[in-house]
């Protein structure tokens, strides 16, 4: 259902505030092709309304003529702001980006970031960004499990369907989302809720069995029969099962590139107001799948690059794909049980 402008105002006047926008801070709305006019426009108005100085940078499409998928994710790495020296000062001059155009993964992004310039993602649909506005218990919640997953040293993930994956930890940082950007140089993304980390170089072993019902993105499709991935020292080796394996396999040789079957990062969704059937609701291009990769209690590994971690496997492949009924444990400590996260963080909402 449609959002209305005055209610999408007050949306992003919320998560405005959460990332502690003041009144004479630059804001630059970075726009593409695919920007929501709504998304955008009540941007602009709410940040207006708070104070900012508001700037739009307008930039082309890019990769269209090498991605299979014409979803933003799907290809990761070069972008409009590769060897764009006048975009790149005006978004390192910025306090705050709020990128609607979809920057993930990229170089530049790290190099605006390290300006101290804030960045928030948001280009899944208004309505969708309305219904999954961030709170500080969703923050909470993430910081909280955040704290383990710092201190770990193995996740070990298991499921009924045949899950039995290994991965050393240590040597990477976390990815904390949980949708706003409340300090210099963060960069978040609003829909999200969710905490991953990235596997030591060459330290995933075991088995990743994609059951009925989980779901790859951007393919953007429920799995109808098993996947069975076999991992070994930090690669998808094996790719087995039936036509969904083969449309996987079809889709991942196509970039001719061995970095793709890597594992990425790993982690698990916290967000209980993302649901797994949502993704079932929407046409492919309307969405990117927020709530797939945030439902409390997935366990959300990727395939892929890990370069935005500071790794150096730079591949434009990147596959996320979130699993029901895992268990997922640090050094032995259940963090979710059965697809059910386990944690006493009260979700008070606020
Ligand atoms: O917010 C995101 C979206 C995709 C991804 O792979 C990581 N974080």
């Amino acid at each position: 259902m449609p959002i209305s402008d005055a209610d999408m105002i007050e949306a992003w006047k919320k998560v405005l505030t959460l990332s502690e926008l003041k009144s004479g801070e630059v804001v630059t709305v970075l726009t593409g092709p695919v920007t929501h006019p709504q998304t955008l426009s009540t941007a602009m108005i709410a940040a207006r309304g708070m104070g900012a100085i508001v700037n739009r940078l307008d930039l082309p499409a890019m990769n269209g003529e090498a991605s299979l998928s014409r979803d933003a994710l799907a290809f990761v790495g070069d972008t409009p702001l590769t060897g764009n020296p006048a975009g790149m000062a005006a978004l390192k001059a910025s306090d705050l980006v709020l990128d609607l155009m979809l920057l993930l993964f990229s170089p530049e992004q790290g190099e605006i970031l390290e300006s101290g310039t804030r960045m928030l993602l948001a280009v899944e649909p208004p309505e969708v960004l309305a219904r999954l506005v961030p709170t500080m218990a969703d923050k909470r919640r993430v910081k909280a499990a955040a704290e383990k997953l710092k201190a770990a040293r193995e996740m070990h993930v298991t499921s009924p369907a045949g899950t039995d994956l290994r991965c050393a930890l240590g040597d990477y940082p976390l990815l904390e989302e949980y949708g706003f950007v409340d300090a210099p140089g963060r960069w978040d993304h609003w829909p999200s809720g969710f905490l991953a980390t990235w596997p030591n170089e060459g330290r995933s072993n075991g088995t990743i069995v994609i059951d009925r019902g989980d779901i790859l993105l951007p393919q953007k499709s429920y799995v109808q029969d098993r996947i069975t991935l076999t991992v070994r020292d930090g690669y998808a080796v094996k790719v087995e099962g039936g036509l969904d394996a083969d449309l996987l396999q079809d889709y991942i040789q196509s970039f001719n590139d061995p970095e793709a079957y890597a594992i990425s990062h790993i982690g698990w969704g916290l967000q209980d107001r993302a649901r797994w059937s949502v993704l079932s609701l929407y046409d492919r291009e309307q969405t990117i799948g927020m709530d797939a990769r945030a439902f409390a209690g997935n366990f959300l590994f990727s395939l892929g690059p890990n370069t935005e971690a500071g790794g150096t496997r730079n591949t434009p492949c990147h596959i996320d794909i979130p699993l029901r009924h895992c268990t997922v444990r640090l050094d032995g400590e259940a963090v979710t049980r059965d697809g059910k996260v386990l944690d006493e963080v009260a979700l008070a909402a606020e």
